[in-house]
């Protein structure tokens, strides 16, 4: 992925998990690259969904670059098994629980030869990020409070946030991409659009649609 590159990343989380290898199919025959697996450990956040057999399942069904999202509480002890079940991007949250550190395992993805994400929850401040901005490849904004898919875009709370975090990297000659994760439609898509977003993750305006095509086409015009 490339910060300069707009990319909607279907989320799994709200696609039909009886026929996880057809929904996959089903994203990338209509032109998705990018893939978006949704972890939750149900401690970091109020929910249980998959861990890496999922992300193994999906690695063996498809080409496609797999961008997981660790919603769990110390990622370092679990990171082994995601790097190892195929994941492309990982997403760790400067909120959860380390046994070691968040520069460390930031650095341990790297190493790994994969790419390395941030994310912030909706109630941390971008400065939160700061630390780690030459460690990453992808800051990941929440724009809802994470644990649900089909929960309205928090656009006052978030907006500034990505703001500020475009303009930081810019001033700094960094290369991050901006994913906005949470209620993204085409109608809020252009809004994270117009505050630095590159990356656009859909779950329920992809999988929620019957004709994915037409999903993704308008998902793509509108961020274009
Ligand atoms: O990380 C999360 C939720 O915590 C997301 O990736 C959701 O899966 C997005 O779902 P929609 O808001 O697009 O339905
Ligand atoms: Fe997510």
């Amino acid at each position: 992925m490339t910060h300069t590159t707009p990319y909607i990343l279907p989320s799994l989380l709200a696609a039909d998990w009886s026929k996880v290898a057809a929904e996959v199919k089903r994203a990338e025959d209509v032109g998705v690259e990018v893939l978006h697996l949704d972890v939750m450990d149900g401690a970091f956040v109020d929910n249980i969904s998959f861990g890496p057999q999922m992300v193994q399942t999906v690695r063996k069904c498809t080409s496609m670059y797999l961008d997981v999202h660790l919603m769990i509480h110390r990622p370092d002890h679990y990171l082994e098994r995601f790097l190892q079940a195929g994941a492309d991007n990982i997403t760790i949250h400067v909120e959860a629980r380390y046994d070691t550190s968040v520069v460390e395992t930031l650095r341990r993805i790297r190493a790994a030869g994969k790419h390395a994400g941030l994310a912030l929850h909706p109630d941390t401040p971008f400065e939160a990020a700061i630390p780690y901005a030459q460690e990453i490849d992808l800051l990941l904004i929440m724009t809802v409070v994470p644990g649900f898919g089909g929960q309205p875009f928090m656009e006052k709370e978030t907006m500034p946030k990505l703001a500020a975090a475009r303009d930081y990297r810019d001033a700094h000659g960094l290369k991050y991409n901006l994913e906005v994760d949470g209620g993204i439609y085409i109608h809020t898509a252009p809004i994270a659009k117009a505050h630095g977003a590159n990356a656009f993750v859909c779950g329920t305006s992809f999988y929620g649609r019957e004709d994915t095509a037409a999903a993704m086409a308008g998902l793509t015009q509108c961020v274009s």
